[in-house]
């Protein structure tokens, strides 16, 4: 994984919700990011289906050697975003360059440089995944590519011991890992997954982030789909979250995190004394029948915490259910799928 992204690295929201993928340098902190730092972009990508506008003017910047994750809510734009960038699909506004190339003029070119995962498996059911991947090496080789050899990317994705068993046959999570094995077979530099680990187990899950950190740390870059906050977290340096066709998040991973406030909770028994003076974070007292809920929304969680322990013992005042948290994506997450809940409800 890479971790050494540090450079200036903002998060930024507009009041249309529109907002631009952050401009940062991949390697060196300070550092101003070069046209060779950049692996993908889409400047006001707008994609149709119809008169239904699905992407509608987005922004969006892939450095090289890092994760992208592109995450939101069915139906946020996010599969329609990566047909796109893989040269799927024509944009209806807007442009893309992966690479330095146009992804549908330069396809061919293209093809050889990048791996996909689509959403949707194709693979055929008759087929082994061995004979598979073998015919997958001829019909896009030609002698031209280096694919690894079958055996050894069956292995990277813990298939060797579906090696010979009709593809109809296998499982949903197996067949994902075949899809992965196929986009990896010829070592490409960057990398589109749409949903990869979508029906894993977790432990697969967990060997597929394994592969992916493995690739991040030789250089590859990756931009993915998931709808798992967790895979993001554990793998994306930069994210985007759609919604509604628009960037409503987009920024550093640590950066977005550490924008919002982390939060202390608990609740107190009747009769108890005012909080601490000073808190440094902002505090709510919701009354209850039985005493206080109190939640603290602060940027120095060690600090308010210590504050609240020691206030405690002082007092003899019991903090009953007590929860302390940093940020987390998936706040962030719901943050931007609730606007749409209380928007419909105006
Ligand atoms: N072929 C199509 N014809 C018409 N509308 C479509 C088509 N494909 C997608 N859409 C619509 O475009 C919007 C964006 O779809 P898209 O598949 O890009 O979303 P997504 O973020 O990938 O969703 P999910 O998380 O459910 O996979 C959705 O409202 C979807 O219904």
């Amino acid at each position: 994984m890479n971790t050494t992204s540090t450079g200036d690295r903002h998060t930024r929201q507009g009041a249309s919700g529109a907002t631009t993928a952050p401009s940062a340098p991949p390697t060196s902190p300070g550092a101003r990011p070069t046209a060779d730092d950049v692996a993908v972009t889409a400047t006001g990508l707008r994609c149709a289906y119809g008169d239904y506008e699905a992407v509608r003017g987005i922004d969006l910047t892939a450095y090289r050697g890092e994760l992208l994750a592109v995450l939101g809510t069915n139906g946020a734009g996010k599969t329609t975003t990566l047909e796109a960038l893989e040269g799927r699909r024509a944009p209806d506004g807007g442009g893309v360059r992966v690479l330095g190339m146009d992804p549908r003029r330069q396809r061919r070119r293209l093809a050889a440089r990048i791996g996909v995962v689509l959403q949707e498996s194709a693979l055929p059911d008759e087929l082994t995944p061995a004979e598979f991947l073998a015919l997958w090496h001829k019909m896009t080789g030609a002698g031209k590519l280096a694919h690894r050899p079958v055996d050894e990317q069956l292995a990277r994705v813990d298939l060797m011991h579906r090696r010979d068993v009709r593809i109809g046959r296998l499982s949903g999570g197996e067949r994902r890992r075949l899809d992965l094995a196929t986009a990896l077979s010829a070592d490409p530099e960057l990398l589109f997954l749409d949903e990869p680990t979508a029906g894993l187990d977790p432990e697969s899950r967990a060997g597929t982030w394994e592969l992916l950190r493995d690739l991040l740390r030789t250089g590859t870059t990756a931009v993915l789909t998931t709808h798992y906050l967790e895979e993001a977290e554990a793998l994306a340096d930069r994210l985007a979250i759609l919604h509604d066709g628009r960037i409503a998040v987009a920024g550093a991973l640590d950066e977005v995190l550490a924008a919002r406030d982390a939060r202390i909770r608990c609740d107190l028994d009747p009769g108890a004394p005012s909080l601490p003076q000073p808190l440094t974070g902002h505090a709510t007292v919701t009354p209850q029948r039985d005493g206080h809920h109190i939640e603290i929304r602060t940027r120095d969680l060690a600090d308010d915490l210590a504050t609240l322990l020691g206030w405690s013992q002082t007092h003899a005042v019991a903090l009953r259910h007590l929860h302390a948290s940093e940020p987390t994506l998936a706040e962030v997450f719901h943050d931007v799928a609730g606007t749409t809940r209380e928007e419909a409800t105006i």
